[in-house]
């Protein structure tokens, strides 16, 4: 089919890549002209694991092309995906401009242009904006809208966009699913086929409960540390069970990222609107809020105060294999640190430069031995793997105090302690 892709970021362009890679013709449209430019030059404006390659692959095959209006090939267009940022407004709901601006350029476009097409919303969206969407296009009948979430996750956002756990469709009409059966024609997951508000709460349900899990599991470390227990033996000991999984289960410093934060928060909007408390959610951001605060508690014990004291700080991104900084935990564990009168020092395969903006006090090394040099304790906050397999003979060498906070509970507790450092984890014993 001949599919559109608006809005080409991290949903946007994965999106665009594998349903090139399954067959189908693709162009990716943004208003951003330099990141159009780079495309067309086939330079991939994200880090993401196999992307850049996939990409060029098949723009090599014809297969995907790139623009910046809906003017060229995009009129050709079966299906139009709607792939634009949904962040957080002032009051915490979404804000929908992004995606209202595109539902007018649509309109513009394709209404006297009329044949059968799927306007499809994949981006995040309170329950309800379908609807919306379908009555502002109300008159171009053959314009079927139908909500269709993506769960992919950012670094593995393209495998995961090539083989979905599932494939949630919300359509009002059998025109509407029978376009998409063809779209996703050639994959093997289950497929929910629901109506549009029903598929947009299966989103924010989601992503509420997997920030959940996370909570749960943070508010129990808090514990586990004053027990004495092992928090990464209880969520061995809860997953074996197939009711709950092991997945989601890891304690640390909190979750990050653009969704999570962005995603409870507009679900607690949604219940407020709809005059539903959701006290679960909001526990669930609190613990999330105050994880960093907690961390550098411990941090500050453990060094007896944080003025003056030189702290390395290992991973910036909000996760490994993504350059997005976005909520990143690390950013409010640097801000206290600093705000204590500590000396940061930081490191991160790819997202330095963007913290450097940020956090300009903050020393950025490209090796990590550099970073750790002279430091009083290390911590450790995100789980990239230049940052969890150090040699551990060097570190203690080059530190000045042999003290190290797991944030992401990766390093391998007993090996360090060997080496003679004081290791602390996230609810370890
Ligand atoms: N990042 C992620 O891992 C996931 C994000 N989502 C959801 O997908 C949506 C998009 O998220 P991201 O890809 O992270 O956003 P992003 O910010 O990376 O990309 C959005 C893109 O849309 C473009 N854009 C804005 N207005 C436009 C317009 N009028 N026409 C054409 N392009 C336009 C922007 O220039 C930008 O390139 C959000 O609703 C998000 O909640 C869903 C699942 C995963
Ligand atoms: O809607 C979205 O944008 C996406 O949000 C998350 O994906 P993502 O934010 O890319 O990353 P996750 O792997 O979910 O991690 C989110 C945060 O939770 C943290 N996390 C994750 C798992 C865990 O056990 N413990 C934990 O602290 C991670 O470190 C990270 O900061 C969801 O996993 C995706 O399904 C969803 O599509």
């Amino acid at each position: 089919m001949n599919v559109a892709v608006i809005g080409t970021g991290y949903v946007g362009l994965n999106t665009a890549v594998s349903l090139a890679l399954h067959g189908h013709r693709v162009v990716g449209i943004d208003v951003d002209e330099e990141k159009v430019k780079q495309l067309k030059q086939r330079h991939c404006p994200i880090y993401e694991p196999g992307l850049e390659e996939a990409m060029r692959s098949v723009m090599d095959q014809g297969n995907l092309h790139f623009d910046h209006t809906l003017n060229g090939e995009a009129k050709e267009a079966d299906i139009l995906f709607i792939c634009v940022g949904t962040p957080e407004s002032a009051d915490g709901s979404a804000d929908l401009g992004y995606l209202f601006a595109v539902v007018e350029d649509v309109r513009a476009v394709y209404a006297s242009n009329p044949v059968r097409r799927g306007v499809v919303i994949k981006s995040t969206v309170p329950v309800g904006t379908g609807d919306r969407v379908a009555e502002l296009l109300g008159d171009c009948k053959e314009l079927h809208v139908i909500s269709n979430p993506e769960f992919l996750r950012e670094g593995s956002a393209l495998q995961d966009a090539l083989n979905p756990s599932r494939i949630v469709i919300g359509a009002e009409s059998a025109a509407a699913f029978s376009l998409m059966d063809e779209l996703y024609e050639g994959y093997s997951c289950p497929m929910v086929k629901t109506t549009r508000r029903t598929a947009e709460l299966i989103k924010y349900a989601s992503n509420a409960f997997l920030a959940t899990r996370i909570s749960f599991m943070n508010e129990l470390a808090r514990l586990s540390t004053v027990l004495g227990t092992d928090i990464e033996t209880v969520a061995r000991g809860m997953g074996l069970d197939s009711r709950i999984g092991p997945e989601f289960l890891r304690a640390g410093i909190g979750y990050g990222g653009s969704c999570f934060p962005k995603d409870t928060i507009a679900l607690l909007q949604v219940g407020k609107r709809n005059g539903v408390k959701l006290s679960i959610l909001e526990q669930v951001r609190e613990v999330n809020r105050t994880q960093p605060e907690w961390c550098v508690q411990l941090i500050r014990e453990q060094l007896g105060g944080l003025h003056g004291k030189r702290v390395a700080v290992l991973g910036l991104s909000f996760k490994p294999d993504t350059d997005d900084i976005r909520e990143s935990r690390s950013l409010p564990i640097i801000k206290q640190l600093l705000h204590e009168g500590a000396i940061v020092s930081a490191y991160d395969p790819i997202s330095m430069e963007t913290v450097a903006k940020l956090y300009p006090q903050v020393s950025y090394a490209d090796d990590i031995y550099a970073t750790l040099t002279g430091a009083d304790a290390a911590l450790l906050a995100t789980e990239w793997k230049q940052c969890v397999n150090l040699d551990w003979q060097k570190a203690k060498a080059v530190m000045a105090k042999p003290v190290l906070f797991d944030g992401r509970n990766a390093w391998p507790s007993e090996l360090v302690k060997q080496y003679g450092f004081a290791y602390q984890g996230v609810g370890r014993s």
